[in-house]
């Protein structure tokens, strides 16, 4: 144990950690050496005299390591002391795709040893890094001690480097591990995914079931395909049934009917399990547009659009300019997923989106409740949106009234798909 973790260290002088101590600004990047450095103490600001400690999950099996980071969080909210501010944090490889491992960075106000003991505790039973970090000496330099377990169950430090200040990366690591953690580019990829869960979440053998029974889809449909995406309470569900209507369409929508006795299961996921359920989600129904679009055309309620954009606008933090650039990769569509012909985004003011969202006074996901108290992940969710290509959303007004829309929609619809 303590070999392998002493040539994990080796490892990380090629990688940098980055605490989030402000969601609102960059996190503070550091590196380790084994001298220290003249530039000014990184935490220097942002610590006053408390004992710090960081942990992070060891282990090379995807889903192991997703399932745990999540429930990491629970069980240290619960057993630290109240004193304990817990901060995301991350150690990564400068601009290496897939190069991070998240974990999470302590600051103890406590004074108490009970911190200790919960980590000396994770330590013995879990799959974690535990580090403390200490400032001392004349210079107040700061230093990284590494927890190891000794034979008889006590626990060590097995190793001590100096922390330095490390550069800004050009790619806010958020962004190095988006393909294939929160994004799906093909239907193996989040296939793969759910297959491997089979024994921790027995849900998804009936997924899995149902997603093998599948309609298999032409690249091309005989009638036009036309998505609306935005956020909740723009008016998507009003607008794709006056639409339905007026074109003698078909109404389908992304997560499909058949998946509903499972979308709250795989919504208490973390974001690998809990994305991979919603990119089949998107197979299901192509499956069942080819189908429908040979008789009529077909109006889809969300589709990649807001799966991409969400998973994107979860999975980078901090501020709207970490988001990958236009252009990205990430902003691409599946190769082996149906293209529709038009996508449509509806956009609102906060204000009218809040206040419809009031009149209908139903209840709110998680994650709208979220939008609704982070307005910089709703700006990420429409940007993320207006960024994915392949077809790219064209962005309608949903302000006017609920038939203005509609014959605004009418109106683009007739000169996208000649309907
Ligand atoms: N154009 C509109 N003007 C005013 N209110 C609207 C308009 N479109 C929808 N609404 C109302 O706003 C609320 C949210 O609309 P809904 O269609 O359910 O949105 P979504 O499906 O995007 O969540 C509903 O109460 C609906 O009646
Ligand atoms: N095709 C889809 C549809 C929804 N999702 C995810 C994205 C968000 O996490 C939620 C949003 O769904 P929510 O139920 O809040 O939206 P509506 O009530 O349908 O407007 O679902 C998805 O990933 N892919």
């Amino acid at each position: 144990m303590a070999r392998r973790m002493m040539s994990r260290l080796g490892q990380w002088s090629s990688y940098v950690f980055a605490v989030d101590f402000d969601t609102n600004s960059d996190p503070i990047y550091f590196a380790l050496a084994s001298k220290q450095s003249e530039r000014p103490q990184v935490f220097r600001n942002v610590l006053a005299d408390e004992m710090c400690y960081s942990l992070h999950v060891q282990s090379d099996d995807k889903i192991e390591r997703a399932k745990f980071y999540g429930g990491l969080k629970k069980k240290l909210s619960k057993e630290l002391p109240p004193e304990c501010t817990i901060l995301e944090m991350s150690i990564f490889q400068p601009n290496v795709k897939d190069s991070v491992i998240k974990g999470y960075f302590l600051k103890d106000a406590s004074k108490s040893s009970a911190t200790e003991r919960v980590l000396g505790e994770l330590l013995r039973n879990d799959p974690v890094y535990v580090c403390s970090y200490l400032c001392g000496g004349e210079d107040r330099q700061w230093s990284q001690h590494l927890w190891s377990n000794t034979e008889d169950g006590w626990v060590e430090v097995l190793e001590k480097y100096c922390v330095v200040p490390a550069e800004k990366p050009v790619h806010h690591p958020s962004t190095l591990n988006i393909i294939n953690y929160d994004v799906f580019y093909s239907f193996e990829d989040a296939y793969k995914v759910l297959q491997q869960c089979v024994d921790i979440i027995p849900e998804s053998k009936a997924v899995l079931e149902l997603v093998d029974q599948r309609l298999k889809s032409k690249e091309k449909t005989d009638f036009p395909v036309i998505v609306i995406e935005g956020l909740d309470a723009t008016g998507k569900t009003t607008l794709t049934e006056s639409l339905t209507e007026a074109l003698g369409a078909t109404l389908l929508k992304s997560p499909p009917q058949c998946l509903s006795p499972w979308r709250a299961r795989f919504d208490t996921e973390p974001p690998l399990i809990r994305r991979a359920f919603y990119a089949l989600g998107n197979y299901l129904t192509a499956g069942q547009i080819g189908q429908e679009a040979r008789q009529a055309p077909v109006i889809v309620d969300r589709y990649w659009h807001s799966t991409a954009a969400y998973a994107i606008a979860t999975a980078v933090g901090g501020k709207l300019g970490n988001l990958p650039q236009a252009g990205s990769e990430v902003y691409g569509w599946p190769g082996d997923l149906l293209r529709p012909s038009l996508v449509l985004m509806l956009s609102l003011s906060s204000q009218e989106r809040m206040r419809r969202l009031q009149v209908r006074g139903q209840d709110k996901t998680m994650e709208e409740e979220e939008l609704e108290a982070n307005h910089l992940f709703r700006q990420k969710v429409e940007e993320a949106y207006q960024r994915i290509e392949g077809p790219a959303c064209v962005t309608v007004d949903a302000s006017p009234s609920p038939d203005q829309v509609l014959q605004q929609v009418l109106l683009l619809i007739r000169e996208k798909c000649h309907l």
